[in-house]
């Protein structure tokens, strides 16, 4: 399967308080998540780059790929992927750093004018969303369902859809041509690994069927 198609679990740092993060990531990553990444907003530059090598040498176990959120200088010095809004540089000198062969994705909120742009600067996946109602980003701009056949039709990269994204709701995501699933809160908010494992199975599931 391409590494750009799946399940993409992102991390969240009160989902993942606690000891939680290592083993919830692993559990995610044998139900079978192809993409991780490490979104973390403190400022704890030790503690961020230890959590990232770490997460980073679980996804070598599993041959998934690991994206940092927001941090080029991370993602640089890890040789990993990274996911950048359009709050936080730009993608084209992320491209020039990172190099050809790195995965970068880029968000493009509901816009295919934003899409367009994060084409042109080498973007590796193209990001829309949010379209559910998210708890971990109550106020992300909502997306509607069209805009992925629109995305589709329009450009060649993969797309990932995020927020709100459920086990419920994933396949009308699927029908709309999405290739990667980007989820929080209904990955990360169980109350064992065991269930975390579960639901990244149930996830990575309706990819091959
Ligand atoms: C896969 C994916 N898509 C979108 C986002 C959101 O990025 P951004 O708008 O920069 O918001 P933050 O995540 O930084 O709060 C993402 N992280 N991942
Ligand atoms: C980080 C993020 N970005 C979004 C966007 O629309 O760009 S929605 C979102 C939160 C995704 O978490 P959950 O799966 O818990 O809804
Ligand atoms: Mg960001």
């Amino acid at each position: 399967m391409s590494p750009l198609r799946g399940l993409y679990a992102i991390t969240d740092s009160v989902l993942l308080a606690e000891g939680r993060l290592l083993p919830y990531v692993e559990a995610a990553l044998q139900g079978g998540a192809r993409l991780v990444q490490y979104r973390d907003k403190s400022g704890d530059a030790n503690r961020r780059h230890d959590e990232a090598a770490a997460l980073a040498e679980l996804c070598r176990q599993h041959q998934a790929q690991l994206i940092i959120n927001d941090d080029l200088p991370l993602a640089r010095q890890l040789g990993v992927g990274l996911h950048l809004g359009q709050e936080d540089g730009s993608l084209a000198a992320a491209r020039a750093e990172l190099g050809t062969e790195a995965i970068l994705g880029g968000t493009c909120h509901a816009s295919l004018e934003l899409a367009e742009a994060a084409v042109q600067a080498g973007v590796s996946y193209l990001a829309f969303g949010r379209f559910f109602a998210s708890s971990t980003k109550p106020d992300a701009p909502p997306a509607p369902l069209e805009l992925l056949d629109q995305a589709r039709s329009r450009f060649a990269l993969p797309v990932c859809a995020i927020g709100g994204v459920t086990l419920d709701n994933a396949p009308h995501l699927l029908a709309h041509g999405v290739d990667l699933l980007a989820v929080i809160h209904s990955l990360f908010s169980a109350a064992s690994a065991g269930e975390v494992e579960r639901r990244a199975r149930a996830f990575a599931r309706l990819f091959t069927a």
